[in-house]
């Protein structure tokens, strides 16, 4: 039995570029050497952008449950038996009704365990609404699907990690969904993840302000000294080692940023423009905060480029591979925490610690 770790792809909207770089990222064989992947979709569709886009002669092996997928292959489960109309780069409801069925046949395994952690092709967040799907978004169904409580749409990439506060919300709304105990818990969020999903031993972590300058001592707004700068004093004293709130304007063209393993923007636009303008190319989407673990690729449907075989699948094949590295960051955290040697109840401490404590 092959123990490389089993992961689920979710196609997204039909009509777009995601079939695109499922299979340019899955054609190079390299792959197959750090995970079984399993596509959810169908063969028919995947042919037909292998064509669209002059992918070459790459195949499936098409299996009917996860339990069955085979190593070495590129497995695919047809998740439905009707030919689909495909039009690429439209906006139809037909891109989002098969966009769900493959979300739905791939989260209901990876809830169950049949997959190891999940990489979800772009949706088009408004035809993909329905009587089963009333989100804004991959972040809150899945939260919902996993029965999580709280959850971080997290912006990865190797010179930059950006977390926001509020996420699909309209900007009218943002002010007023900021509070202090939201605050807090997300900076606990990225405090964790930085930890188990990413190994970083005692994380710091920048949290903007929200107006222009910080308010520049509450001249241009009050959320600085009301509400920011007390959740990041919370968090401080819960002992996570988090600074701010600075002002956004220049944190990231400035370099700023570089001194922190993870910067807390106050809502989606703040955060995801200088991530997108730093790392676009190979920027990946992590839903932290989950039981499960859920990647993306940065970008979205690209309907302007689908079927011209131009999308660039860095950024794809990024989100499989942190997707591979972060169940297996968690898992042997998980390992090493239940053969921790104990002393009288107490954790024993790395060295880090203990050296740091004398100081
Ligand atoms: N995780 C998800 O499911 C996400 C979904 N979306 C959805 O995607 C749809 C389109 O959104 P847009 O704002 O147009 O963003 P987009 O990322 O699809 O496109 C923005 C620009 O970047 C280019 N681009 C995107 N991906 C590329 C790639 N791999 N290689 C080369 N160029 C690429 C596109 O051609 C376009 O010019 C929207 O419905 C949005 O909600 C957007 C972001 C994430
Ligand atoms: N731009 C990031 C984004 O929209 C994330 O969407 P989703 O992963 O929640 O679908």
């Amino acid at each position: 039995m092959s123990n490389k770790l089993k992961i689920g792809i979710s196609i997204g909207d039909v009509n777009g570029i995601g079939l695109e770089v499922i299979i340019k990222t899955l054609s190079n064989p390299a792959i197959l050497n750090y995970c079984t992947p399993i596509v959810y979709g169908h063969t028919k569709v995947s042919s037909f952008h292998r064509k669209a886009n002059n992918l070459g002669d790459f195949t499936f092996n098409v299996i009917n449950h996860a339990n069955l997928a085979q190593p070495k292959k590129a497995n695919m489960i047809n998740c439905w038996e009707e030919d689909v109309k495909i039009e690429l780069g439209q906006v139809t409801e037909i891109g989002g009704k098969y966009a769900l069925l493959s979300l739905e046949r791939a989260t209901a395994d990876l809830v169950n365990g049949d997959i190891d952690a999940l990489v979800t092709a772009p949706i088009n967040k408004h035809n993909i609404q329905s009587e089963t799907f009333k989100f804004p978004g991959h972040t809150e169904y899945l939260q919902e699907k996993s029965g999580s409580k709280d959850v971080l749409m997290f912006l990865i990439s190797e010179s930059l990690r950006v977390g926001v506060v509020t996420g699909h919300i309209p900007v009218s709304e943002v002010p007023g969904a900021i509070t202090k105990d939201k605050i807090v818990n997300k900076i606990k969020l990225i405090n964790d993840s930085l930890k188990n999903d990413f190994w970083i031993e005692k994380p710091k972590i920048a949290v903007l302000g929200l107006n222009p300058h910080a308010s520049d001592n509450g001249l241009l707004g009050t959320e600085e000294a009301d509400i920011i700068t007390p959740a990041i004093q919370e968090a401080y004293s819960k002992g996570i080692i988090c600074f701010g709130p600075y002002p956004a304007d220049g944190f990231f063209g400035n370099g700023s940023y570089k001194q922190f393993d993870a910067v807390l923007a106050m809502y989606h636009d703040q955060g995801l423009i200088p991530f997108k303008t730093l790392a676009f190319h190979n920027g990946v989407n992590y839903t932290a905060g989950l039981n499960i673990v859920r990647t993306s690729p940065d970008h979205g449907t690209g309907y302007d480029i689908a079927g011209k075989g131009i999308a660039d699948s860095t950024s794809f094949t990024e989100a499989l591979f942190s997707a591979i590295h972060i169940v297996k960051n968690r898992r042997e955290q998980e390992e090493l925490i239940k053969n921790q040697l104990r002393t009288g109840g107490k954790l024993v401490e790395t060295q880090f610690d203990i050296k740091d404590d004398a100081t």
